[in-house]
């Protein structure tokens, strides 16, 4: 047989129920797109006039839509540059072939591409998914007859004369048996202000201009001051409370994106937050789901992005595959960190008293981001007790005095719970160490990626052993009691603590006499475990803990010559589980009775 070579022909017929259907996966786009091909329209005779091509008045430019229940039709009125009958032949008859795409081309010079929203010659036919008869009537700015075109949704149209004398365009939607409820107001009222609430040129509906024109991110920062940025915010969010601070962003290479990031005050709840903030392009609202374009950790931020090169009909895979967007979200990355760099070079007074808020925005970019760190490493804060702040290089130092151990390893201790583990960290106030507060969701996590960037460094939390052992810096220390006496005192301990470790320590005789350590290690993992919401093996376990007898404490030496004698030993065990918070239920009561009893 002969090889023959062609092409497959693709029918119109068969394309354009899939055009209709699939194209938006929302069927309220329609009216997205039909008053984005307005503001178009719009855009170009403010063009053409500025340029001279048109001379005429160019009048109120306002767009118009309005909803008529009776004749069951949604009308879109503009007052742009409108259509001959060979313009709607050729930009309308012929799908994906777009006009807008042709107008920037020939003006490349002059227009300012991020004015034309129309990029796919698509747009128009997403009337169809709530229409089944289609009526365009418009007049051209040039001087040629009105003309109508009609289609109902069908590959067949057609194309005669009008009677509109006024310039522009209308477009009639015969709205469908199925979408009906389109042709109540408050729904269309509500996806209007939804998509439109910052179109450039004023929409009207219902006598009510629904839009802000001018939002500030259309504007020069220098022209703006700290109670526009506040009022935006509020426009956007009335009931949020108001930022801690913004960054403007404006960038015209090597991609359009201009939008107004919002840092939130925000505490524990924080994962809550999502989808605050919006997407635009070109001054048209596409979403609130912003997690391909705006990296994760920022998705906690509000405000708004708008870009012309993030396409119209925004589709996941698209948007993944886009280099663009990848871009966009490495230079969105790298505006957070120089914006939190400056306000920290500024005024570290302010950075730090904000630092609640904005550490959680730092760690988690820490936490999730490799590359964060190296943005962020000079502004890290650690918080001590007493309210004192420490940026990583400040911290290391102020370790090297004391805190550091025999191998040359620097050892933060830090506290996730101050009331509970207040005996330790007076303890580790007695020996002048330093203890930093770690008590948000991110911190177990937090920890371990500061640990594997720096060197020689490590966080021990004060109740997860003993000083000399937390921090080891080979000095040996001698307990009073004898090998003999040490087993004793072993032995009568061993009976309470079950499969736990007793572990007889050279403490000053002024510490506490027996108290209860968490091994860091065994806790992380319990904690982590916690924190990515699975009881994991170690989530499900009862806490494993080492029971620390101070071996210089008088009442020791007590129960190494007398035994239990007086349920000693038991008392103290209670009171070391008690400091800990591990005391409850039956156990207690027993405790206080027998306590009481004493008295
Ligand atoms: N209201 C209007 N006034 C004047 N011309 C219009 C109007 N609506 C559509 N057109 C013309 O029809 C063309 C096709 O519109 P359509 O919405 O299908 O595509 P687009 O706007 O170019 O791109 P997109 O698919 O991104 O919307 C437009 O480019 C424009 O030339």
């Amino acid at each position: 047989m002969v090889t023959e070579k062609g092409t497959i022909s693709i029918n119109t017929e068969n394309i354009f129920p899939i055009i209709k259907k699939f194209l938006y996966s929302d069927n309220e786009i329609f009216l997205r797109e039909l008053v984005s091909n307005a503001v178009d329209a719009t855009q170009k005779i403010k063009k053409l006039s500025s340029m001279g091509q048109f001379d005429g008045e160019l009048g109120d430019l306002k767009i118009g839509v309005s909803v008529d229940k009776e004749a069951k039709t949604i009308t879109i009125s503009d007052k742009g540059l409108g259509m001959t009958a060979e313009e709607i032949k050729k930009y309308i008859n012929q799908i994906a072939f777009s006009g807008a795409k042709e107008f920037v081309e020939k003006y490349n010079e002059q227009t300012d591409k991020s004015q034309i929203i129309g990029q796919f010659g698509l747009g128009f036919y997403s009337a169809f998914m709530v229409a089944k008869e289609v009526e365009i009537i418009t007049k051209s700015y040039k001087d040629e007859p009105a003309a109508r075109w009609f289609s109902d949704g069908s590959t067949e149209f057609e194309i005669s004369a009008a009677e509109k004398t006024e310039r522009g365009t209308d477009i009639i939607l015969h709205v469908a048996d199925d979408a009906e409820d389109f042709l109540e107001e408050s729904k269309i009222e509500q996806i209007l202000v939804k998509y439109g609430k910052f179109l450039p040129v004023e929409i009207e509906f219902k006598e009510n201009i629904i839009n802000n024109p001018n939002p500030i991110w259309v504007k020069s920062p220098s022209e703006l001051k700290d109670e526009d940025y506040i009022a935006f915010y509020k426009e956007l969010y009335p009931y949020g409370e108001d930022p801690l601070f913004w960054i403007h962003l404006n960038v015209d290479y090597p991609f359009n994106l201009t939008g107004v990031l919002y840092f939130p005050k925000v505490k524990q709840d924080f994962q809550l937050n999502r989808e605050k903030i919006q997407l635009y392009s070109r001054q048209v609202f596409i979403t609130d789901d912003v997690k391909d374009v705006v990296p994760e950790f920022l998705q906690l931020l509000h405000g708004v992005i708008d870009s012309p090169d993030i396409p119209l009909n925004v589709s996941r895979s698209y948007l993944q595959s886009d280099g663009n967007v990848k871009r966009i979200n490495q230079h969105i990355t790298k505006k957070v960190a120089d914006k939190l760099h400056e306000l920290f070079n500024n005024d570290r007074k302010a950075f730090e008293d904000k630092w609640e808020s904005i550490g959680l925005f730092v760690k988690y970019g820490i936490i999730s981001d490799e590359k964060f760190y190296d943005r962020a490493k000079d502004f890290i804060l650690l918080k001590n007790i007493d309210g004192q702040c420490f940026t990583l290089e400040e911290y290391k130092t102020k370790l090297e005095a004391n805190q550091k151990d025999k191998d040359g390893n620097l050892v933060g201790l830090y506290a996730n719970d101050v009331e509970k583990q207040d005996s330790f960290i007076s303890g580790a106030k007695k020996r002048e160490f330093d203890v930093i507060v770690f008590d948000d969701v991110l911190d177990s996590h937090f920890i371990n990626a500061i640990e594997s960037k720096i060197e020689k460094f490590s966080f021990k939390r004060v109740d997860a052993d003993t000083f000399d052992k937390l921090i080891d810096k080979g000095l040996k220390s001698e307990v009073v009691l004898s090998e003999d006496e040490k087993k004793k005192v072993e032995e009568a301990f061993k009976e309470f603590v079950g499969t736990n470790i007793v572990q007889i320590e050279a403490l000053p005789v002024d510490e506490i006499p027996v108290s209860i350590v968490v091994p860091e290690f065994m806790r992380r993992y319990a904690d982590m475990s916690k924190v990515n919401g699975q009881g994991g093996m170690f989530g499900n376990m009862p806490m494993m803990y080492n029971l620390v007898v101070n071996g210089n404490h008088p009442l020791v030496s007590k129960i190494a010559t007398e035994g239990n004698e007086n349920g000693l030993v038991k008392q103290l065990y209670d009171l070391a589980l008690l400091s800990q918070g591990m005391l409850s239920g039956n156990a207690l009561t027993q405790f206080i009775e027998r306590t009481v009893g004493k008295l």
